[in-house]
């Protein structure tokens, strides 16, 4: 029996060598379009599928393969009586072989701006047909799914045919393949289902009833948060051009667990910002936060907000780097570990990475689309025996729905100031007290048990720079002790959600203390 192989791939990756083996084996090779030209500029011998069905590709690709005669000759069973009498009938050739990948949804998907026809058009509709119809008919047929298995597939059949077991693992390594391709343009999809719908999606829209995921290891790493721990980075088939896995790693050493952990909260911080922003990422919190003029001086303002522990720091950064900044990087007594930053100008580069004590360590990430809109995305955590799933909080903040409930109104710097706490303060771990001054984070009190000893340690923190400061908080104040305690250190506005059954005891002290404060109407714990 003539020996028959169906290629059609978008990735035409070591496509020439392979097919010319299984001519070399005496295969008749049909192909679609583009692939059977590809096939024919290297000298292959091709029939076109649609000389074999009778039918023209048409509708721009859309129906290429799907035919009876295609599927027939997939699905068949030869040795039965009743399939082989309609391939007789029908005139359907059996395949010993189909070699398929599919098209590059995912990589579409990732490019920016990228257009919602655009996405639909590279849904792949016959390739995954093929791919499961030859994968259901493993008995029969072999399914190559990927280049990286041309080698093994070429010896076995040299050999003679696949085995059985050989088939069974290429049947499965097809279903991950769809699996993966189909949770990707759902995974793209939910995204921008969720984005259109933005007015007011409920909090459970997009919560499936069973959940598959689907994650790719991206490296494995040397070890988890301690040396005994062993760890690897992976990450979602459509991760969103704004994460850290959409990061370029440009200079530096291998990055770690905690790095990881700390670089993503470094991007959720100075996302918050239009104007130039950096924060100073330590053990996931934020240590610094400065906003300014210039990418310069929030640096300056956000390593100075606590330089003794900014020391061996995580830094984000919502420009690209330049000379001016990179002076502010390398100043004395400073050192960092690693930054995540848009962009690196040239020249910052070159500074960064030949500076003695600088070029064997800092690690420097490019994320040219730090700064791009993107719709809320999930949030995944483990829990024994579980996974715990909801939104990020990533809501954007609508200031005109916050309520000053004191006598005093806040001044327009307090404003500001406040505003800016804000920001900052949802990414601290709760209890969470800040303390900021002049777009400029002066003392935080993070993790705490109770907030009183979290708005102790921010004024701490802060010293004699607490005077004049504003603090927000991430919760309301269950008692009147943290505004007291704040208002001790000189701060003179707050800001947090409110909600307590003691809000009025809380609104008297201020009034008491002459303080300003907002309610925002909205929590921010983080566990
Ligand atoms: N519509 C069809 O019948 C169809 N059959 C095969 N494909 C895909 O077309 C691609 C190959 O196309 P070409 O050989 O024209 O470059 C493959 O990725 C294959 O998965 C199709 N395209 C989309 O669904």
């Amino acid at each position: 029996m003539a020996r028959r192989a169906l290629i059609s791939v978008s990735d035409k990756t070591g496509l020439g060598p392979f097919v010319k083996g299984l001519v070399d084996l005496e295969f008749e090779i049909l192909s679609t379009g583009g692939t059977a030209k590809f096939l024919r500029d290297q000298g292959v011998k091709v029939i076109d599928v649609a000389e074999y069905t009778g039918f023209p590709e048409m509708m721009d690709g859309r129906v290429k393969t799907l035919h009876p005669r295609i599927h027939g000759g997939i699905l068949g069973r030869p040795d039965l009586a009743e399939d082989a009498a309609s391939m007789k009938e029908h005139g359907i050739l059996p395949f010993e072989l189909i070699v398929v990948n599919l098209y590059p949804f995912e990589q579409t998907v990732a490019k920016p701006n990228v257009k919602y026809e655009e996405a639909v058009e590279q849904i792949d509709i016959g390739g995954p047909s093929m791919v499961r119809s030859a994968a259901k008919n493993h008995a029969y047929v072999g399914i190559v799914t990927r280049a990286d298995q041309y080698d093994e597939v070429l010896a076995a059949l040299r050999a003679g045919q696949l085995s059985l077991q050989q088939r069974r693992r290429l049947m499965q390594a097809a279903f991950e393949m769809t699996a993966r391709y189909d949770a990707a343009i759902a995974a793209h999809f939910l995204k921008e289902v969720q984005g259109s719908a933005a007015a007011a999606p409920p909090a459970s829209a997009g919560l499936p009833q069973q959940l598959d995921l689907k994650f790719e290891r991206r490296q494995e790493l040397r070890y988890g948060e301690n040396p005994h721990q062993k760890a690897a980075w992976y990450v979602e088939p459509s991760f969103g051009p704004t994460t850290v896995s959409a990061a370029q790693q440009v200079h530096g050493k291998e990055l770690s667990y905690n790095n990881l952990l700390d670089l993503d909260a470094a991007v959720s911080i100075v996302r918050e910002f239009k104007e130039p922003a950096a924060t100073v990422i330590k053990h996931n919190n934020p240590c610094g936060c400065g906003i300014g003029a210039t990418l310069a001086e929030a640096f300056d303002k956000a390593y100075e907000g606590d330089p003794i522990s900014a020391f061996g720091s995580i830094i984000g950064l919502n420009r690209v780097v330049d000379a001016a900044t990179v002076e502010q990087l390398c100043a004395p007594n400073r050192f960092i570990e690693a930054i995540i930053a848009p962009g690196f100008e040239p020249e910052a580069i070159t500074a960064l990475t030949t500076r003695p004590k600088w070029k064997n360590s800092v690690r420097l990430l490019e994320l040219p689309q730090l700064m791009s809109a993107q719709a809320v995305s999930w949030e995944y955590r483990r829990i024994a025996g579980g996974l715990l799933v909801q939104e990020r909080d990533e809501l954007p903040e609508d200031e005109t729905t916050w309520k000053v409930v004191t006598q005093r109104q806040p001044s327009e710097h307090e404003r500001r100031d406040l505003a800016f706490a804000w920001k900052v303060c949802k990414h601290v771990k709760s209890n969470a007290i800040l303390l900021a001054k002049a777009g400029m984070v002066v003392g935080v009190g993070a993790g705490q048990m109770s907030r009183v000893d979290s708005s102790w340690i921010a004024a701490h923190k802060a010293g004699s720079r607490s005077k004049g400061a504003v603090a927000a908080s991430d919760a309301f104040f269950p008692f009147r002790d943290g505004v007291d305690q704040a208002s001790q250190a000189g701060v003179t506005a707050l800001i947090q959600p409110g909600g307590s059954v003691r809000d009025e005891e809380v609104i008297a002290a201020c009034n008491e203390l002459g303080l300003a404060m907002i309610f925002t109407g909205r929590r921010h714990f983080k566990h």
